[in-house]
Parts: C-alpha cells; structure tokens; sequence
C-alpha cells in the first residue's frame, strides 16, 4: 500500500491522480492532499477518502470544513501545502499545483524523506539545483509526471546514463501551431486555451501555445537526467503521439509511446519500478493514425523557447526570472491585461535586467521570484 500526499487536487493533474487512485483503491491511499479554491470538488472527495489532513487556500473555508469533518485535520495556504506535502504517514508526495508555490513543500517533502511525484516543473525550473541536490543527498527519487520526462525515464530504465547522446522532447507546438509569427498579433484568450491535444489547466495550456512549455520542460529535464542543454533537443510533432526519445552513442533511439493521457505517466510515477493494469486509457492502435508528422524546431516562431534555452544556458538565478516573469506574463495575458506576443516580450525585459546570482540559496530565489514579480507588475 503507497500512501500518498497530493497538492493541487482539484487541477487537471490532481484529478487525474485521484482517478488513478481509484481504479486501484487496494494499492494507494490518499492521506493527504490540497486544493485552493475548489472546495466543491473537495467535498466530492471527501465522500469517498479519508485522508489525515487537507489544506485549502482560505482559512475560513479550513474552519468551515473542520466543523463537518472532524476526524480529517484542516489547515491553509502556503504553510498548509507545507503540512500536507510532510504529512508523516504519506510515502509519496504527488506535487501538482501550479506555479513556484510547489517550491518548498517540494523542498521539506525531500528533507523528510518522502519519493517526490512531480508534476510541478516550476520548482525545477526555479530551483533545479536546491531540489536535485537535497533529493540526492536524502536518496529520494524524483519521479517524473510530465509526460516528456515520463518518457525519457521509460527509455533510460536500466540503461547506463552516460550512453546517452542525446534527448529529443516532442512539442505538439500548441493551439496557434499552425500560424505565423504576424498572425499571433491578435490571437484572443479563447483560441488560447484550445489546445489540440491536451486537456490541462489554463497556465500550461498558454505555455504550449508560446512554446514556453516545452522551454521549461528543457530544463526541467536538464536538472531531472543531469544533461547540458546541448545534449536536449526539441521536435515538432503534432499528434503527441510519442512522447519523447532518447537517442544513445550507437544511434539507437529509444521513443516511449501512447495516446495523450496523463493518467499513464501519473500511475507510472505511483507504481515505478512496477506497472499496473489502467483500463480506461485508450490504446494506442497506430494504423488508426497511419502518418506521423515531425518537423525541425523553428525559433524565431517560438522566441520564447530561445529565451529559455538562454536563461537555461546562463543559469543561476535567470531561470528564476523566466519563470517569474513568465507566470505574471500568462496572468495578465489570462486577464486580458497584455496582448498573446506581449508575453515572450516581458519575459526578455525581465531577463535583460536581471544580474545573475550562481548557485542561489532559497532565499535569494524567493527576493528573486518576488523582485521579478514586482518589476512585471510595474510594467503593465
Ligand atoms: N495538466 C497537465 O496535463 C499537465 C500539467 N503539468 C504541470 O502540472 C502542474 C499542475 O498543472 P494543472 O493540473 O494543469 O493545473 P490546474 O490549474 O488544473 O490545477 C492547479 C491546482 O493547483 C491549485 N492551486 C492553484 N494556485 C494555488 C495556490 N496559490 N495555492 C495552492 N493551490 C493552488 C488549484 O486549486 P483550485 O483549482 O482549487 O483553486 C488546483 O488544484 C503544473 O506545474 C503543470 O505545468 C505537467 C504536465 C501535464
Ligand atoms: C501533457 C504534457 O506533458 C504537457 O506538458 C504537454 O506536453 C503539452 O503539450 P505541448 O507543450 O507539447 O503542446
Ligand atoms: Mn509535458
């Protein structure tokens, strides 16, 4: 039995995990977990879990709750993410909130032992270093939910890391793939957020459509298999068919394979080294497709993938600022504050202001995240 702490409950990922949960209630239970506003989906759950402690982002909805269920412990905001995410009889943290905010829970989660299940590419992308060099030293394993990253880790089970050439990470290229730069002038929020393959939440539906997805998945998995940036490449590939691959010294590619649903890799990261039967995943029958499409990178379309392959070259505090930058920049963008293209523009301002710190301490990248934040803010 893994008993699981899950942040971020009520997003697509966290309802997802919950499914997964379900279909195999005689291997996981859920001891923990946190939604912010969403209190109606949580109540859904709480009809059928009963899990040790729950964190919402209101303390008066934590004080409303613990009056109707007073054998689970409620607690709020980021120090509630805290508690959930160590909750002592949980094995596996399942982080699957949005944003920074998934940093330090991820963070206290390593220091007190528990596997990391993360969906959460933010906290790498702010923070790979403090996240990969405490889970090192505890001997705590991440795993990867993301599903690129779920693929590359398929592909590399029991292979010799130093064999790899090379990654290739597969880009559907998202809801505006089939428009030119000019074209994206007046793009709205609507057409945004219709990606063509994915159904996820808003903030990495906008990612996909600037292509600033698959830069943080660059570094996500630059710090996730220990790569240079060199050694990670992206391929356009529409169907989202394959998942990712990894090409070793001998030419051999391995490509993991699937139709999009996230509940794979979700299950794969809840049961690894071990798989189990997921019945509600449709299969992958590849004559049903017949052609699959790839086409080379383009980045003067995607200039906001150029910009995190820079931040990730340079390193340090940079992509603390991209990611800064660019959570405030999809914001606005969401709330019809700044135009689609503005976003990427914000994104260089930040970065071009920005005087790196190496090897940043927690709370260096926390006066970073939030002076990015601030300077964003000013901008608009
Ligand atoms: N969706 C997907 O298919 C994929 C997602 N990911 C990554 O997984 C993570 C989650 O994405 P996704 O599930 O799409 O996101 P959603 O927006 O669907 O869900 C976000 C979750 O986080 C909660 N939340 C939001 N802000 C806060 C906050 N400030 N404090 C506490 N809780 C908060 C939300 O609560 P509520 O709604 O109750 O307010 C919700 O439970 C992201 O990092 C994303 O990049 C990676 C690969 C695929
Ligand atoms: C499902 C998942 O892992 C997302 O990160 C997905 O990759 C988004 O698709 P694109 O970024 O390739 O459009
Ligand atoms: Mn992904």
């Amino acid at each position: 039995m893994r008993r699981i702490s899950l942040l971020g409950a009520s997003g697509s990922i966290g309802t997802q995990t919950i499914d997964v949960i379900n279909t195999h209630q005689e291997e996981f239970a859920l001891v923990g977990l946190s939604v912010g506003r969403n209190i109606g989906y949580l109540r859904e759950v709480l009809a059928n879990h009963q899990p040790k402690i729950v964190s919402v982002q209101n303390k008066e909805d934590a004080q409303t709750l613990a009056m109707e269920y007073p054998k689970t412990h409620f607690t709020y905001g980021s120090e509630g993410l805290i508690e959930v995410a160590t909750e002592e009889t949980a094995d596996v943290l399942v982080n699957a909130v949005i944003g920074s905010v998934g940093l330090e829970p991820t963070l206290q989660a390593i220091e007190a032992g528990k596997v990391i299940a993360l969906a959460n590419k933010e906290t790498l992308v702010t923070a790979g270093h403090l996240v990969m060099n405490a889970a090192r030293e505890k001997g705590v394993p991440v795993l990867p939910i993301d599903s690129e990253h779920s693929a590359i880790y398929q592909c590399l089970n029991g292979e010799n890391p130093k064999d790899v050439e090379r990654l290739v990470i597969t880009a559907s290229g998202g809801s505006f793939r089939d428009l030119n730069r000019s074209q994206l002038a007046n793009v709205t929020v609507e057409d945004a957020l219709n990606h063509p393959n994915w159904s996820m939440g808003s903030k990495i539906t906008i990612d996909s459509a600037t292509m600033m997805n698959k830069g943080l998945e660059v570094i996500e998995a630059h710090w996730l298999f220990d790569l240079p940036y060199q050694k990670i490449d992206c391929l356009l590939h529409k169907e989202s068919i394959i998942h990712s691959m990894v090409e070793f010294h001998d030419g051999s590619v391995m490509a993991q394979l699937g139709t999009p649903d996230m509940r794979v890799p979700i299950q794969y990261a809840l049961t690894y080294p071990k798989r189990l039967s997921l019945p509600q995943t449709k299969r992958l029958r590849l004559e049903e497709y017949q052609t699959l499409h790839f086409k080379q990178m383009d980045f003067e379309r995607y200039h906001a993938l150029q910009l995190a392959y820079e931040a990730g070259k340079i390193g340090g505090t940079m992509t603390t600022v991209l990611n800064a930058a660019n959570e405030v920049a999809v914001a606005q963008f969401l709330n019809k504050q700044i135009s689609f293209l503005q976003i990427e523009e914000v994104i260089e301002k930040a970065m071009n202001r920005h005087n790196v710190i190496n090897e940043p301490t927690l709370e260096q990248i926390q006066e970073v995240d939030v002076e990015t934040r601030r300077y964003v803010d000013s901008l608009n």
